[in-house]
């Protein structure tokens, strides 16, 4: 029988953490020369949910993601991660806080073995765990700690193929994979989905799906059934602005979406 003290409540703790939010934008602006790219967007990104943030072209989605991984200074606005005021802080300390980029395939090194990509992943600097123990002697730490993260996204068969032979989708698993190997705490995507074919956005919809158990993911995505199927929240931007957001239901039967995003004919 599970004991709880008077004051606990089951569960309760568990909502909390998943209710909490981990990254927020505040009244966020970017202007270039006299053109307003982004103009006061808010959003809030919560622990253990996927966040998709999708919209036209030029509506503002790569500027948001600039500006929340401080690539960008904001114009105006604030940008808190984890209770901290990020605001004014380098792109390499929000990524030690544990908000942590993906950027597309480009990121790994095709002629390096799929381990050896982790172990290069592992070994970044602000990988603490990891430089805790290299100093021991303990290479077969890092090893194992990355054959452990090539198990938790099933890439374990293909350890010793060189980058450049995995198929497009599984390059995509592994560029994710050299990403988890920070821990961050707000992953973002940027079109994980971009160029692949049906088999492929199954395989990494749903280690995106995994991932998010743990963490906040945030995504730029423009495949639609993908944010159907995958996204707990959707912000819709249009010209920099927040047009709607809500859930897919909600969203895709708002009409000034339909108008400006889906078109009429998209189910
Ligand atoms: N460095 C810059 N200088 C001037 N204008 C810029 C700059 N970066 C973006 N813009 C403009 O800001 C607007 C938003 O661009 P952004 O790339 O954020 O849109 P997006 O929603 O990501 O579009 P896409 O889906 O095409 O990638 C566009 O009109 C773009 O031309």
């Amino acid at each position: 029988m599970m004991v709880t003290g008077v004051n606990e409540k089951p569960g309760n703790h568990q909502n909390e953490i998943e209710a909490r939010v981990v990254l927020s934008a505040r009244d966020l602006c970017r202007d270039f020369g006299g053109f307003t790219a982004v103009n006061n967007v808010n959003l809030d990104v919560h622990h253990a949910k996927v966040h998709a943030l999708i919209g036209p072209n030029g509506a503002g989605k790569t500027t948001v993601f600039n500006l929340l991984t401080k690539f960008l200074q904001p114009t105006s606005g604030k940008i808190t991660l984890l209770d901290h005021d990020i605001t004014k802080t380098s792109p390499a300390r929000v990524a030690r806080m544990g908000l942590v980029r993906s950027f597309q395939i480009s990121a790994i090194f095709p002629h390096l073995t799929v381990l050896e990509n982790i172990r290069v992943a592992l070994q970044r600097p602000g990988n603490l765990a990891i430089q805790f123990w290299l100093p021991l002697g303990k290479l077969d730490v890092l090893n194992n700690r990355a054959m452990e993260l090539l198990e938790s996204v099933g890439l374990e068969n293909e350890y010793d193929s060189q980058a450049a032979d995995l198929s497009y989708g599984r390059k995509r698993v592994l560029e994710i994979a050299t990403t988890l190997a920070l821990d961050p705490k707000v992953l973002l995507l940027d079109e994980p989905m971009a160029g692949m074919g049906g088999e492929d956005v199954s395989m990494v919809a749903e280690l995106i799906r995994e991932v998010a158990k743990t963490r906040a993911v945030l995504m730029v995505e423009h495949n639609l059934n993908v944010v159907a199927d995958l996204c707990d929240y959707i912000t819709v931007l249009q010209r920099g602005e927040i047009l709607a957001e809500g859930d897919y239901a909600t969203v895709s039967n708002d009409e000034r979406v339909k108008v400006a995003y889906m078109g009429t004919d998209h189910d």
